[in-house]
């Protein structure tokens, strides 16, 4: 079954447990990896564990992205390639450190450099499988990695983009969050769950594709989030392809969005919650700019303006569409909703949302519009920055 909308009826969904990636974090660092509070791994978990029973409970297969690589990780030459491209994203230059975290990680089972990989590496454990002492095992106060940890991995959502029956490895646009997309890269080729997918894309994206911009709004129209973390170039090019290389759908409409943290994605503002009804902040409305890119011809993909959102979308859709405010008429509640992911629900069927149960105001505003919102706690889950989409990689849909 192929991905061909956001909300078709969820069948199957990668997802990553928050891990000891999370107990790696220290005030110092939170900016460079992306967090702004340090969650508390046990509560967080367990918060976690709700969100897959919830999805469980209306069927929905979850598969552990910690699984599924470990399961192609069996294999040793693939192992070591892993390896390899987790050392080739790393920074580390000196060539005796790099031989001495690839020969630790080689000995060990897939179970534990999966673990690894995504908890981090701190330098001073590494200076103990080394003889020869480098200038970076010696410094103190610098960066205590040499393998940084991967704590933003519960937003697997980001990582890569179902597109029918294609996988579309997302270009992240800072450093900390390069090494999330092999995971993927290695599931999608190797996985006998992705054995009848293909690659979305021929050509590598520039930097700045993440898959919380974009949103499969039908079978012909994807929706892409020009965005702090997604730039023109990235768009441009996947629009090439999806357009007119590959022809997988017939326009991309672009919405561009004020470039600021608590915005780092277009599902942290906007998201499709039923067929013809989209979720908005509502303080970012009079900031919204589109653009609709269609094939010209069988070579050029041209930009137009598309006008007012309401408008942009029932005309890219072909049927009038809905907006609903998150956060309702108070601005002070919707900036706090907002900052609380409100708008990042994750649609498990056309009208059927789950969603954080601290965005009171919000949920209730969606009931009054007729979207079933199923809710749970996310108070730990929330401090990384992302919510119930943000945190599903959805790889089998129903069609609408
Ligand atoms: N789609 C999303 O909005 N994902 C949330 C990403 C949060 C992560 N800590 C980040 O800043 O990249």
């Amino acid at each position: 079954m192929p991905v061909n909308s956001d909300i078709g009826q969820l069948k199957k969904v990668i997802v990553h447990r928050p891990s000891d990636e999370l107990e790696y974090l220290t005030p110092k660092y939170l900016e460079q990896l992306l967090f702004d509070e340090i969650p508390w791994l046990g509560r967080a978990q367990k918060e976690h564990d709700l969100f897959v029973k919830n999805l469980e409970t209306q069927g929905i297969e979850v598969f552990y992205l910690t699984d599924l690589i470990e399961e192609v990780l069996q294999t040793e030459s693939l192992k070591e390639e892993f390896i390899i491209k987790h050392l080739d994203l790393s920074h580390i230059a000196n060539l005796s450190t790099r031989q001495a975290v690839h020969d630790y990680l080689m000995e060990k089972d897939a179970s534990y450099v999966v673990k690894t990989l995504i908890r981090g590496l701190k330098k001073d454990y590494v200076q103990t499988l080394k003889e020869c002492k480098s200038l970076s095992d010696q410094t103190t106060k610098t960066f205590p990695f040499y393998l940084a940890p991967i704590p933003s991995m519960y937003f697997s959502r980001d990582q890569s983009v179902t597109v029918g029956k294609n996988v579309m490895l997302g270009s992240m646009l800072n450093d900390s969050r390069q090494r999330e997309t092999l995971f993927m890269e290695y599931i999608s080729k190797y996985h006998s769950q992705f054995s009848d997918y293909e690659c979305a894309l021929d050509k590598p994206i520039p930097r700045g594709l993440e898959g919380g911009d974009v949103i499969m709004a039908s079978e012909d129209l994807v929706i892409i989030g020009l965005s702090e973390r997604t730039t023109e170039q990235a768009i441009e090019t996947v629009a090439q392809q999806l357009l007119i290389d590959k022809r997988l759908v017939k326009e991309v409409l672009v919405l561009q969005i004020p470039a600021q943290r608590a915005y780092m994605h277009l599902d942290t503002v906007f998201n499709m919650v039923d067929i013809d009804k989209f979720i908005l902040y509502p303080g970012i409305k009079d900031e919204i700019y589109t653009y609709r890119l269609t094939a010209k011809n069988s070579k050029k993909v041209e930009a137009t303006k598309a006008g007012e959102l309401k408008k942009a979308l029932s005309e890219s859709l072909g049927y009038s569409v809905n907006i609903i405010y998150t956060g309702g008429d108070d601005p002070i509640t919707a900036a706090r909703e907002q900052w609380g992911d409100s708008t990042n629900t994750l649609a498990l069927s056309p009208g059927t949302v789950i969603a954080y149960n601290r965005n009171v105001v919000t949920n209730d505003i969606m009931r009054k519009n007729g979207i079933e919102v199923i809710e749970f706690e996310g108070s730990e889950l929330v401090r990384g920055r992302g919510g119930p989409r943000c945190m599903s990689m959805p790889f089998e849909r129903l069609s609408l």
